[in-house]
């Protein structure tokens, strides 16, 4: 048996304002650093530890990693971030209040751009100042994986490569890892592991600081998923 830490980072200054972030790189609230730092001490009093962690290239969740290996006095362990676990691309919804959109658009829609996995929040330009091609951390990315909107399929199938070809590997070599993300990323990664329906996974929603434990068996099928609390 073998587990996996999935973490959400903390709560970020725009989950706090209620606004769709989406690859905006926004900070930690006050309260995610607490979560963060709760994070760590419950892993620690329950003897987690880990030999490598993942995480997106945005600094909340980069972050929150780091505050719960400080607390694990585990920041010697390798970090590998990557794009591809970075929250769902939210196009043009970005910056926008969730309670005004709502307003403006009408809940069933907004709830469409929000939890349908094949529904595309309106798309930004190439213009716009939000294009992730004007920022330097994506400057290796080609133009086709450069979002203008996404849906969660599209995150599911940019996060299922690495899933492959970097976290599945670590955890063949028994490896202990935890991965640090995005609400939509790691749901998008739930859904794989845990082969839920579009359908299911509407439902899913994951808070803010509280490692979800899954613990898998040998061929890395799911025996069962808690969080620590
Ligand atoms: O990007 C965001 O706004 C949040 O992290 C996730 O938002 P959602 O729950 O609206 O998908």
């Amino acid at each position: 048996m073998q587990k996996l830490v999935l973490l959400r980072h903390g709560e970020s200054l725009w989950n706090k304002e209620n606004r769709f972030t989406g690859w905006t790189d926004v900070d930690l609230s006050e309260e995610g650093f607490k979560q963060a730092k709760r994070a760590g001490e419950l892993l620690k009093e329950q003897g987690y530890n880990f030999d490598i962690g993942f995480t997106s290239v945005l600094k909340r969740a980069i972050k929150t990693l780091h505050i719960v290996l400080e607390e694990l006095d585990h920041l010697w362990i390798p970090v590998q971030k990557s794009w591809r676990l970075n929250e769902r691309f939210y196009g043009a919804l970005q910056g926008l209040n969730k309670d005004e959109t709502i307003a403006k658009y009408g809940p069933e829609l907004v709830q469409k751009w929000r939890r349908d996995p094949h529904e595309l929040p309106p798309a930004i330009t190439k213009n716009d100042d939000r294009y992730p091609g004007k920022d330097l951390r994506y400057k290796d990315l080609t133009e086709r994986e450069l979002p203008l909107t996404e849906n969660l399929s599209e995150t599911m199938d940019r996060v299922l490569p690495f899933w492959n070809e970097f976290i599945v590997p670590a955890m063949r070599k028994n490896q202990k890892v935890i991965v640090c993300a995005h609400g939509n990323s790691l749901r998008a990664l739930i859904q794989y592991i845990d082969h839920l329906t579009d359908e299911e996974v509407t439902k899913l929603d994951l808070p803010t600081g509280v490692p979800l434990i899954y613990e898998l068996d040998e061929g890395l099928n799911r025996i069962k998923h808690y969080y620590l609390v």
